[in-house]
């Protein structure tokens, strides 16, 4: 675990210092338990020899000061490698992230990474410090004791040894069952929480269907099993933890008779069989913290066995010699096939091929689950297709470097995340750099400005958790501006297409249309409102992950297929929302 632990972190020279200080202090606790010989000896005799106790209380005192000095010292390096610890992996863990596929971060795996920076290291930072430092000295406690007493007494040293054959296998026992019973209580916990993430999230949805009391039963069954695990493992643990303790209640009353048999018979003095008892209670202490220890050892060796998991995740690979710019503006598939569930699964495409000429917009059209946002998936490299090649600017993007690949194509999805903070600030993260009057062309452009015109403090208005202040429509139309400030010249969106009232709608199709008016932009669009669709040039149309039909719209039109029918269908919806309006007084 200790190397499992070590190849977490770059540079392990400050676990090593202050694992170096705790052995130090530990060998230092059991050679002043040695000095208490000597001064036993002197003292107790029926005329004390101070003289001859002297020299080992100004060793023993001197100890106790660097004991001190050492313990004083231990406690800030202690801390300092907690926290750094726990700051060094969460850097890593960051760093790593950034290097993974869009596509890897789903819900779960987001979680995963949520637990990973906030508790988990945090805990293998504190852990470490505070299970590590005892860890190390009930182990060398009570091997320098032992030491010590063969120094002293060797017949006393052998039964300390005698019992160790006892209390190792109930120590790695009780160690073991109190190491699962963690493990299990810490899965329990991790149910308790993802209940109640959920018991939040789908509050809407209960209540809406009437079943509020569901949520709370689900938690309360989650905190229910929580209470079982910690009932059960109590119980599970208080065997093995009974048997140990009695081992080592067993060896300290055969330390104890065996020294009372000598001291009665004369082998031993007073101070001896005093300095052995007192050797023989340090000795066996520690081992029963090492127990306790055991169950923390395996939370820590839980959670770095998560950090490592998320650390092994393999990032996006980049070619020895990446394409660092993206050159013409030109986006094509050749015989693109995608499984979700790997290779031999059902295909979400399957020869995928069609070429968006520089400047030209594309709507992708399609039924439900025709493919269509795994193209735009591919081309921002969420993953990798398992066949043919997704080509931008001429190249396959697996040869580009990702972030030159990235800074060349905005993406504008439906669920837009926006950050709790001002409207401006949002759009900065495109371009922190833009100056007011771009900001202002952009914002007009995506019709951004009269949203902004409607919040109480305009630009400075903070949008809220995850932009909860703003409609779904309007947090698109701020990615449509992000993707206009950034400059990106090629722009792959998802047109929001439910929960949009008309003017948003129409307000979102114009900022689409904007994107696509520019020449210099390739735009590739998920289109679903006729207005989105007007604004393109070109149509794809997919289907069951196959492209079926390509062309202008008016080659569509008149070919009589998908587009044909779609077309069809939403000139006819607009006839009939113009004369319902006619008809109104
Ligand atoms: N993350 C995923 N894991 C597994 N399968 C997926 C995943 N995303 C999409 N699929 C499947 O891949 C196929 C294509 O999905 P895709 O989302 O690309 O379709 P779409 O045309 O964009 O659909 P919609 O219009 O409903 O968004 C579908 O069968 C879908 O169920």
């Amino acid at each position: 675990m200790i190397r499992r632990l070590y190849t977490l972190l770059p540079r392990p020279g400050l676990l090593l210092r202050l694992g170096a200080l705790q052995a130090a202090l530990a060998v230092l606790q059991g050679l002043l338990l040695g000095v208490l010989v000597p001064v036993l000896d002197a003292l107790l005799r029926p005329e004390p020899d101070f003289g001859a106790a002297g020299p080992w209380l100004v060793i023993g005192g001197l100890g106790t000061v660097l004991y001190g000095v050492l313990a004083v010292l231990a406690t800030p390096v202690g801390f300092a490698a907690s926290m750094e610890l726990g700051a060094r992996l969460r850097h890593h863990l960051i760093r790593h992230v950034t290097t993974l596929p869009l596509g890897w971060f789903t819900a779960r795996n987001r979680a995963r990474l949520a637990r990973a920076v906030t508790s988990d290291a945090g805990a293998i930072g504190q852990l470490a410090v505070t299970t590590g430092g005892p860890a190390i000295t009930a182990t060398l406690v009570p091997a320098t004791v032992i030491a010590i007493t063969f120094a002293v007494d060797p017949t006393t040293a052998l039964l300390f040894l005698a019992v160790v054959p006892f209390a190792w296998p109930a120590i790695r026992r009780a160690g073991r069952v109190n190491a699962e019973v963690e493990t299990e209580l810490e899965e329990a916990a991790a149910g308790i929480a993802g209940r109640a993430v959920e018991f939040g999230q789908a509050q809407p949805v209960l209540r809406a269907a009437g079943q509020g009391g569901t949520g709370t039963a689900r938690m309360r069954d989650a905190l229910l099993a929580h209470r079982r695990v910690y009932r059960r493992g109590l119980r599970r643990a208080l065997v093995p933890d009974l048997t140990f303790t009695a081992v080592v209640m067993a060896g300290f009353v055969a330390v104890l008779i065996v020294t009372a048999l000598r001291l009665t018979s004369g082998e031993l003095a007073v101070a001896e069989a005093v300095a052995l008892l007192v050797l023989a209670v340090r000795f066996l202490e520690p081992l029963a913290t090492l127990v306790e220890l055991i169950g923390a050892l395996r939370a820590m060796d839980n959670a770095v066995g998560r950090v490592r998991a998320l650390l092994s995740v393999p990032p996006l690979p980049v070619p020895p010699d990446p394409v660092t710019a993206v050159g013409v503006p030109e986006v094509a598939f050749a015989s693109v096939g995608y499984a979700y569930g790997g290779p031999g699964s059902a295909p979400a495409l399957d020869g995928v091929s069609f070429t968006c000429p520089p400047g030209s917009s594309t709507a992708l059209v399609g039924p439900s689950g025709a493919g269509k946002s795994t193209v735009v998936r591919l081309i921002a490299r969420f993953f990798d297709a398992d066949t043919g090649s997704v080509r931008v600017g001429g190249r396959d993007v697996r040869d580009h470097d990702p972030a030159a690949l990235l800074a060349d194509i905005a993406v504008v999805l439906q669920d837009v995340y926006l950050f709790d903070d001002t409207v401006e600030e949002n759009l900065r993260i495109a371009r922190p750099d833009a100056t007011r009057a771009e900001l202002l062309a952009a914002a007009d452009a995506a019709r951004l400005t009269e949203v902004v015109a409607r919040l109480p403090d305009g630009w400075d208005t903070r949008v809220g958790e995850g932009g909860a202040r703003l409609s779904g429509g309007e947090r698109q139309r701020v990615s449509i501006a992000r993707a206009l400030l950034k400059r990106s010249r090629i722009v792959l969106v998802d047109e929001a297409a439910s929960a949009l009232d008309p003017e948003n709608e129409r307000a979102v199709a114009d900022a689409i249309a904007a994107l696509a008016r520019d020449p210099e932009r390739t735009v590739l669009v998920i289109a679903h409102a006729p207005a989105t669709l007007a604004a393109c040039d070109r149509v794809l149309v997919l289907d069951a992950g196959r492209v079926v039909e390509a062309g202008t719209p008016d080659e569509l039109r008149a070919a009589g297929g998908f587009f044909a029918r779609l077309d069809a269908r939403q000139r006819e919806a607009r006839a009939w929302r113009l004369a319902a309006r006619a008809r109104q007084p």
